[in-house]
């Protein structure tokens, strides 16, 4: 398929740790996905007229019953270039890592990976029926991921994120 004709989608993802410093990973279950079977972090395409964090807060919200809000969250950082009118307003906890541009075989994927250091009152629960798993990040790299989950697994692996 050529480039030009690609769809581009625009993604929003979490990383959540816990305080035993643990990552929440899915299992992608939905049958005629391109990556059927993969783990991934939580989070989705960022809707029409949503800000990056704004499709997070709802995703997390959707899939994993996180419930962001300024109330339980502290401090705000970006280490990239997202807009910074996108942080102010929400949550604190939130830090953006890196924004991956990443080209499948039907579209183009540019997706914003979010770090969420989650309190220790929230416990997200799975409500698409999704497997669901708490994994430590020394164990990250012997599961699959989709491709651009690459450098930031990498990154959790070695204690930098
Ligand atoms: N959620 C998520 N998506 C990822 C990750 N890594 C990665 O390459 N992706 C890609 C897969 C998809 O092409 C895209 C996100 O799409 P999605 O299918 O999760 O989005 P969605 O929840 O809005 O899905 P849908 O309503 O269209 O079914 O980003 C990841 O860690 N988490």
């Amino acid at each position: 398929m050529k480039n030009e004709i690609k769809k581009r989608v625009e993604v929003s993802v979490g990383i959540i740790e816990n305080d035993k410093n643990e990552i929440l990973i899915c299992k992608r279950n939905k049958k005629g996905d391109h990556l059927y079977g993969l783990f991934e972090f939580p989070g989705g395409k960022i809707e029409k007229d949503e800000t990056p964090i704004d499709c997070l807060i709802r995703e997390l919200y959707e899939e994993v019953d996180i419930i962001l809000s300024t109330s339980t969250t502290s401090t705000a950082t970006a280490t990239t270039t997202p807009s910074p009118s996108n942080l102010s307003n929400h949550n604190s906890m939130i830090k953006l890592i890196e924004i991956v541009e990443f080209e499948f075989k039907e579209i183009i994927c540019n997706i914003h990976f979010f770090k969420v250091n989650l309190q220790q009152n929230i416990k997200p629960k799975p409500k698409e029926n999704q497997p669901m798993f708490w994994i430590k990040k020394t164990e990250l790299n012997y599961l699959q991921f989709p491709e651009p989950n690459k450098d930031i697994i990498q990154l959790l692996n070695q204690n930098k994120i």
